[in-house]
């Protein structure tokens, strides 16, 4: 199969990932390398408004806390945004009711960098209260001003990292900037008696979407100075942004993953698309550093034959801590180079934590334990010994649905 051509990715020409945390992207260590010098990073908050109690979707669990395969839609838009490392915080706001709710998921999911603020009445409400937790003023705050903020509805879970650098990075030139989609259906307007009065021309028109960034003066003086009719009633943040900042904010495309979960039907699309990412998901786990391994080469032919197939490499996976990220990301196949070691605990290990976090009662887990070894220096005897134990124990773990296998690669070592 040719390798297809990888999609050019926008880059935001400043420092943006030189803070880079252990769950930094690959695509942020590569933007690193191609960073221009010379150019300062924004400081990056987000702030989620996540306090609305889903009338439309018509269940009494508001929607940002209806489970999608069995986790919280909530937590697929944090683990969405905290996977890009230049957003420095993120305020969620949520109703005092949901509050321990909110903290459950945060501790259970392993979400970092999160603060969280009470929700307003409204969504304008809600965001205000978030601007005003990163705004300076704030006493014994943990938090600092970010140069640009990002808004984003808790209940928008595929937002990547590419729309959010595109947000980003027009918002620091142009002050505001927000995603749109092209309009599905014609807009009308209609008469008091209900008739038709007018129809938009749905060419000329664009349906506004999430996420949106702006410089955090520009959103933050917007909405001091706003109407209690604005915080009532308006939907736009952009329209306070051109309203009471004399800002036009810059339109930029976003994919159709972006739309706004708001009916129950939607929740079972978003349960698609997350089973669709599910299989394009590979973990590989590799204990060796050595780029020339043949592990490392595995990583390189993943990524080039398959579209969507992210590779997570972690180094020995010897902590729990490390193993706890790589389950709590969700991911269904997992591929172990073993170089440095045939041991078998760390994959047991592995299996437990799977286990642990109840992945498998979805759909089956599988786990390929390659072990490359040196002819020379362990006798065969040992290693088929080694495999024998892990057939007997993936017999066992096949009946909680996680398919386990082992694979010898002996070899001889090349002078
Ligand atoms: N007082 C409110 C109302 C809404 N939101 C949030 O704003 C986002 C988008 O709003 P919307 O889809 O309208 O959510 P709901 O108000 O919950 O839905 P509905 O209008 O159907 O009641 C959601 O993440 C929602 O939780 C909020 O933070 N505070
Ligand atoms: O799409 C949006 C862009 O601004 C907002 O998410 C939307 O306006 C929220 O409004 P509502 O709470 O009424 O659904």
């Amino acid at each position: 199969m040719e390798p297809r051509p990888a999609a050019p990715r926008p880059r935001l020409c400043d420092s943006l990932g030189a803070d880079q945390t252990p769950s930094a992207s690959t695509l942020n260590a590569a933007r690193a390398e191609a960073r221009p010098a010379g150019r300062r990073a924004p400081a990056v908050a987000a702030v989620l408004p996540a306090g609305g109690s889903g009338e439309r979707m018509g269940v009494p669990t508001p929607k940002q806390f209806c489970p999608v395969l069995e986790r919280p839609l909530i937590s697929y838009t944090l683990q969405a945004l905290e996977r890009v490392c230049w957003i420095k915080d993120i305020v969620v706001a949520v109703t005092g009711e949901n509050m321990e709710a909110m903290k459950g998921i945060i501790q259970k999911y392993q979400h970092q960098r999160i603060s969280l603020v009470e929700a307003g009445v409204t969504r304008h409400r809600s965001i205000f209260n978030g601007l005003k937790a990163l705004a300076e003023d704030q006493p014994d705050s943990k938090l600092s001003k970010p140069e640009v903020v990002i808004i984003h509805d808790a209940v928008r879970p595929f937002v990547e990292e590419d729309v959010l650098l595109k947000v980003v990075t027009a918002a620091k030139e142009y002050g505001a900037a927000g995603a749109i989609r092209p309009l599905v259906s014609t807009v009308i307007s209609p008469s008091a008696d209900g008739c038709l009065d007018h129809s938009l021309e749905r060419a000329r028109h664009r349906a506004s979407e999430m996420p949106q960034a702006f410089l955090f003066d520009v959103i933050y003086e917007a909405y001091q100075q706003c109407s209690d009719y604005d915080l009532e009633f308006g939907t736009e943040c952009l329209q306070l942004a051109l309203k009471y900042g004399h800002i036009k904010a810059k339109l930029v495309e976003g994919s159709p993953d972006l739309w706004k979960v708001t009916y129950k039907r939607d929740l079972y699309a978003a349960e698609s698309i997350i089973k669709e990412r599910i299989s394009q998901h590979i973990c590989l786990i590799m204990d060796t550093k050595d780029e020339n391994h043949v592990g490392h080469r595995l990583e390189e032919v993943l990524k080039d034959e398959l579209n969507h197939v992210k590779v997570t490499s972690r180094l020995p996976c010897h902590t729990g801590r490390d193993l706890d990220q790589i389950v709590s990301e969700q991911c269904y196949s997992y591929v172990c180079v073993n170089v440095m070691t045939s041991d078998f605990e760390e994959i047991r290990k592995l299996v437990n934590m799977l286990e642990e976090s109840n992945l498998s009662i979805l759909y089956p887990v599988v786990v390929i334990s390659v072990y490359f070894l040196d002819y020379k220096s362990v006798p065969f005897d040992q290693k088929m010994e080694n495999l024998m134990q892990i057939r007997e124990y993936a017999k066992e773990v096949k009946k909680r649905n996680i398919l386990l296998c082992g694979l010898l690669i002996y070899y001889p070592q090349l002078p």
